[in-house]
Order: structure tokens, then C-alpha cells, then sequence
């Protein structure tokens, strides 16, 4: 297993993920609950961030309280199904850039075939976070990795809901110092490369298109 996976260990969060599994689960209620998620993993993705002190005169007194030190953030969404993790996230990182990056996956190679391409100009210099709810055989995930590094990335996290045993070894092997954070770990891939238990196709299921 990739040394560099946590998996969120909350239970509200778990509870929402439950929702999303629930193939009952309409499209507002799914959009809404991946928002309230994303927020959530936004906050666990950003506990080891440095901080430093400055002055600061509240209503009493003048103190030293920290803030965010170090490099600045960039979100990067693997479209589409990243996309509906962007304002959750946003909601508590309201400076962040954010960059696209438009892959699909090819259904009978299971490859990622890129079609979109957009980054701040000066991602090179930021902590880039990138999002996607489905990390499944790693092809998308590794992909975009590989094109951020090609710019020059060096700090680099990846964020899903769910991720598969498979996927995760894949970044193991092509991205070992990212550190991934996972809503949950399932349990395998079926023969059309979808997550086992998981939630189906995240792209359909937040933009309604199936
Ligand atoms: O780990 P992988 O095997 O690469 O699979 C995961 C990818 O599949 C989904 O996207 P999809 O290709 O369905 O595109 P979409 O977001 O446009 O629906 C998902 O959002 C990931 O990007
Ligand atoms: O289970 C899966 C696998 C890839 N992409 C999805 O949206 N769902
Ligand atoms: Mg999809």
C-alpha cells in the first residue's frame, strides 16, 4: 500500500459518503452532498500547511496569532467529475487558484485521454492540490500528475472520495512522494474498471447526463 495514503476518519463524513453510494440518491441531493464533502476534505488536506506568527491587535490588546505561511495554493480539478468538488473546497480556501485539466477515460483501454489543458501561470511556485471524487485504476490521477509535474510542479497532493486498491498502487508506483487522502478505500475494481462497492460514474451522477 502507498505509504503516503490517509483516509479521512470522520464520521460525519462517512455518513455522507453512505448518501452518495445510495444509487437512489437524486442529482441536487448528490451535488449538494459532494460540496459538503469536498469542504470537509479541505479542511484535513490543509492540517500540516505551515504557519507563522504575526502582530495582531484585537479589541483588548495587541498579540502574536498565526496564520498560513509558505507557498501559496492552486486546486486543480480533473474534469468533469472534479468540478463538483471545486466550491466545497473554495468555500474554505477562498485565495486558491484553480486549474482544469480535461481528461476522459478511454472505456475500452481504461487510459486517460487528455482534451483540456488550463493552469495559473505561476503553478510552479504553489502547492497544488489536485481533486477528483474517483481515483480507480490511477490512470486519470496519474496523468494529470505527470502534466503538472511537466510544469514544473513540485508540491503536489491528491484528494478523492473513493479510491481503489488499484489506483492507489498505481500512484505508488508512478507518483510515490504524493500524499493521497481518501474518503474511503473500497474494495476492487469490476470488469469495466468501476469501484466496487463505490457510487457509480461521479461525472453522470453529478451532472446527470445517464
Ligand atoms: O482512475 P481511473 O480509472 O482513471 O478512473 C477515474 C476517472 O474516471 C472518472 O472520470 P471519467 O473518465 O468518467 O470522466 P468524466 O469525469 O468526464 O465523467 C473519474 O472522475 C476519474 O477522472
Ligand atoms: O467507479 C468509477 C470508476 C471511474 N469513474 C467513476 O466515475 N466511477
Ligand atoms: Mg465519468
Amino acid at each position: 500500500m502507498h505509504l503516503n495514503l490517509t483516509e479521512v476518519d470522520h464520521p460525519l463524513l462517512k455518513h455522507k459518503l453512505t448518501l452518495l453510494r445510495n444509487a437512489e440518491t437524486t442529482t441536487d441531493n448528490f451535488r449538494r452532498v459532494v460540496r459538503e464533502i469536498a469542504a470537509m476534505m479541505a479542511y484535513e488536506v490543509t492540517r500540516d500547511l505551515p504557519t507563522e506568527m504575526i502582530t495582531v491587535t484585537t479589541p483588548v490588546t495587541e498579540c502574536q496569532a498565526p496564520v498560513i505561511a509558505g507557498k501559496k495554493l492552486c486546486l486543480v480539478s480533473i474534469m468533469r467529475a472534479g468540478n463538483g468538488m471545486i466550491d466545497g473546497m473554495i468555500e474554505l480556501l477562498p485565495g486558491a487558484r484553480v486549474g482544469h485539466i480535461g481528461l476522459y477515460r478511454d472505456p475500452h483501454t481504461l487510459q486517460a485521454v487528455e482534451y483540456y489543458y488550463k493552469v495559473p501561470e505561476d503553478i510552479d511556485e504553489r502547492l497544488v492540490i489536485v481533486v477528483d471524487p474517483m481515483l480507480a485504476t490511477g490512470n486519470s490521477a496519474s496523468a494529470a500528475l505527470s502534466r503538472l509535474k511537466e510544469d514544473g510542479v513540485t508540491s503536489l497532493k491528491f484528494v478523492c472520495l473513493l479510491a481503489a486498491p488499484e489506483g492507489i498502487s498505481t500512484l505508488a508506483e508512478h507518483h510515490p512522494e504524493v500524499p493521497i487522502l481518501a474518503g474511503a478505500v473500497d474494495s476492487h475494481l469490476n470488469d469495466h474498471g468501476y469501484i466496487v462497492p463505490g457510487l457509480g460514474d461521479a461525472g453522470d451522477r453529478l451532472f446527470g447526463t445517464r
